[in-house]
């Protein structure tokens, strides 16, 4: 049945309700009781590890999932991961090569199947759990339903569970069993005249596409004393920063600096983050704001072919109301010819979203959690999720 996949995974249920404690939904298991071969695939394919650090393989990767990959409600849209993002992404700290596992037709050794899982030591709760983030599973749209994603899926957790990490946690647009949260996401409009032509957006009713560019238009410049682009010498004073408000959420990462380095510099197209850097304080960090990019395709337009999103990361504010900063860094990814400004109603966003005018999406966003049960009615609200995802 609709589940049938699902229903044999150590994931809470729809059938359960609340009960049971908070944690590990599986017995205990060793790394000895894990199977050590890998999992059959039908004949004619084979596991791969895309070794990223190799550019061939990473244009695989990138054309598998340019052409492959999750695509809006309409199939209007397709997210458009650059190879620059998914180095910045798979080869992160602590990352493992054999987590980055794709599927090939051993013919032609055409890459057809991808998944991967980077670590991550995830909060859930007063818990903190090693866990991997599973990201970018793909199968080609002509060998959809030969059943290669439940293969995908137990072929990643074999090969992390063998490394001792027993849960994980993923997002999807789809309903599985069982979401922790059901987030939704919304965009600000950088470009209306695009987005309305692409068929993104619509000009609301009674408004004139000259009153709507009105509307969205936005300062040339930032307001904000002191913001500037993160530098590596802020990443002690982010990680604190970051760490004591994330603490604010039931489900959140706790970073070393090792992975602040990593995960807010600043690579032009892929990741940007910026601080304020106190003018009365010099030296001093008081405020973060980070935004990554994911280009979309534009399925069958005849003349715009990409759609250049900003998503928002992480915010955190100590010295500025929420809604400047983040005004700034829609000022900055306009001045920086993004399209639209995309957020989700996660942690304290559903502070700013109206008056920053993003308009809500047709769509949302599930998280899971693997292994893991929440205690307590087992799902949280939105902005109890103080996890963003790729
Ligand atoms: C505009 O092009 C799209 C192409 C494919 C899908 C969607 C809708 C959609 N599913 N959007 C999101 O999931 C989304 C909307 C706002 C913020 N983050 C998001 O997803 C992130 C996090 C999960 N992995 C994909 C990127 C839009």
């Amino acid at each position: 049945d609709k589940y049938a996949f699902w229903e044999t995974q150590p994931v809470a249920q729809f059938s359960e309700g609340g009960e049971g404690a908070e944690g590990p939904i599986d017995a205990p298991k060793t790394v000895d009781d894990v199977r050590s071969e890998p999992y059959y695939l039908p004949d004619s394919f084979e596991w791969s590890v895309c070794n990223l650090n190799n550019d061939a393989v990473v244009e695989e990767v990138y054309e598998l999932l340019s052409n492959n990959y999750v695509e809006d409600d309409d199939s209007m849209f397709r997210f458009k991961y650059s190879a620059n993002f998914l180095k910045w992404c798979l080869l992160c700290p602590g990352h493992r090569l054999e987590w980055l596992v794709g599927v090939r037709v051993t013919a032609s050794q055409k890459l057809v199947g991808f998944i991967s899982a980077i670590p991550a030591n995830i909060r859930v709760s007063d818990n903190t759990v090693a866990m991997v983030e599973i990201n970018f599973l793909c199968v080609h749209k002509k060998l959809r339903s030969k059943r290669l994603a439940p293969l995908l899926i137990k072929e990643i957790t074999r090969r992390v569970n063998k490394c001792n990490i027993w849960q994980a946690a993923y997002t999807a647009g789809v309903l599985l069993p069982k979401p922790v949260a059901t987030c939704r996401y919304y965009h600000r409009s950088l470009n209306p005249r695009k987005l309305i032509d692409v068929g993104f957006s619509r000009l609301a009713p009674r408004m004139t596409m000259a009153r709507t560019i009105k509307l969205y238009k936005l300062p040339e410049t930032t307001s904000t004393p002191g913001l500037r682009e993160c530098r590596p010498d802020d990443v002690l004073q982010v990680t604190e920063l970051l760490n004591a408000h994330l603490g604010l959420y039931k489900v959140a990462p706790k970073f070393v600096p090792e992975e602040v380095a990593h995960w807010f510099q600043n690579i032009d197209n892929v990741i940007n983050t910026f601080v304020v850097e106190s003018p009365s304080t010099p030296g001093r960090v008081t405020d973060l704001v980070s935004f990554y990019t994911l280009p979309s395709s534009i399925l069958g337009h005849p003349q715009h072919t990409e759609l250049k999103a900003a998503y928002l990361y992480y915010v955190v504010v100590t010295s500025v109301p929420l809604r400047q900063l983040v005004s700034d860094a829609l000022v900055l990814a306009a001045t920086r010819g993004y399209d639209v400004f995309n957020a989700l109603d996660v942690m304290n966003n559903g502070t700013f979203l109206r008056e920053l005018k993003f308009g809500q999406g047709d769509g949302q966003l599930h998280y899971y959690l693997y292994n893991w049960r929440l205690g307590a009615g087992c799902s949280i609200s939105p902005q109890d999720v103080g996890l963003v995802l790729m």
